[in-house]
């Protein structure tokens, strides 16, 4: 897949003198949905912002389909598509002159069979008369997604769409996201929710302290730091772990009843059929086994961990 934007050596310092992000690399392939994933402060928001031209990188270079966005801003600008954080509508406006006005800024001519198209995918084609205001919050956010379609961008930001948003909603939002990509647009979200990140994106890119740590494939970063867990739980209660399956270096949990063994799961030898013949022969009973597959949720913090305490 060929790169519809690319972001080389990207660096903001703000006027107080804090460096929010240091010379930050990044190519986005066409057609794909990239993660963000990074604490609080990290550098997400100012990184967008810098993209779209909300904030003025202190050095560096951003190529949105070719067009440089400082010396073509006008021409890269075009190609994208922005949903903020924050709803920042107007809310006495109709649903359909929101998003209207939204394309006509952008200096695209009117195309209202077009805004129809995005309004019904977005199951707003019956509100579209309603104001802004009359609208539930997960409908001013499927608006906000609109509006940043409404100049049909190739590419589209979208910082936290479902932060304070209930399960349901996020799940919707979630379905809208994947048939934009189904579309061809190009997504690039932030999110705090390492679920969504894993339910959605084709790869995952994490930043701390205003640097890249890594950008990698969804599925291959998963294969390669997740560990897998089995639980194996007794028959009958252990004071301690037996001194013969000491090399496995199993946990004892639950009161005694439970034995957790965390192995590799690329590794060529996992050590199971060792273990459960070591159990057998410890004169052990196991009642049930479980295994378990770590989540993004662990190999983020892990990362994370390891990048502030080296
Ligand atoms: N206008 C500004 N002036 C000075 N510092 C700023 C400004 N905007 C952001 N920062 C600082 O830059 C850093 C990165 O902020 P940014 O909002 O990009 O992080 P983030 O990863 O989006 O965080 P969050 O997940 O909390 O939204 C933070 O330390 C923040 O305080």
């Amino acid at each position: 897949m060929s790169a519809i934007l690319t972001v080389d050596r990207l660096t903001k310092t703000y006027a107080g003198g804090f460096t929010a992000l240091d010379a930050v690399s990044l190519e986005i392939r066409e057609g794909e949905i990239l993660a963000l994933l990074g604490p609080n402060g990290a550098g997400k928001t100012t990184l967008i912002s810098a993209i779209c031209g909300i904030v003025q990188p202190t050095s560096g270079r951003v190529t949105v389909g070719g067009h440089d966005t400082v010396t073509a801003y006008r021409s890269a600008r075009a190609l994208i598509g922005l949903v903020p954080q924050e709803i920042n509508l107007e809310p006495f406006e109709k649903v359909i002159n929101t998003v209207r006005f939204s394309r006509g800024l952008f200096g695209k001519p009117r195309d209202d069979a077009f805004l129809e198209r995005i309004l019904r995918q977005l199951s707003l084609w019956d509100k579209r008369d309603q104001p802004i205001r009359s609208l539930s919050g997960g409908m001013k956010r499927r608006v906000l997604i609109a509006k940043a379609l409404s100049h049909e961008p190739r590419v589209l930001f979208l910082d936290e769409p479902t932060a304070g948003v209930d399960v349901e909603l996020r799940r919707d939002m979630w379905e809208v996201v994947r048939q934009l990509k189904e579309d061809g647009v190009t997504i690039i979200l932030t999110t705090h929710y390492l679920e969504e990140a894993e339910a959605m994106a084709d790869r995952i890119g994490v930043i701390t302290r205003g640097r890249i740590l890594l950008v990698e494939d969804k599925d291959a970063l998963m294969r390669r730091m997740g560990r897998k867990e089995m639980r194996i739980e007794l028959k009958e209660p252990v004071t301690r772990v037996p001194q013969a399956l000491e090399p496995f270096g199993l946990t004892l949990e639950g009161e005694g009843r439970r034995l957790v063994y965390a192995y590799d799961r690329q590794a060529n030898r996992t050590g199971i059929v060792r273990l459960l013949t070591a159990l057998q022969e410890a004169g052990l009973t196991v009642a049930d086994v479980e295994t378990k597959q770590s989540s993004l949720e662990e190999i983020f913090v892990g990362l994370v961990k390891e990048e502030v305490t080296p």
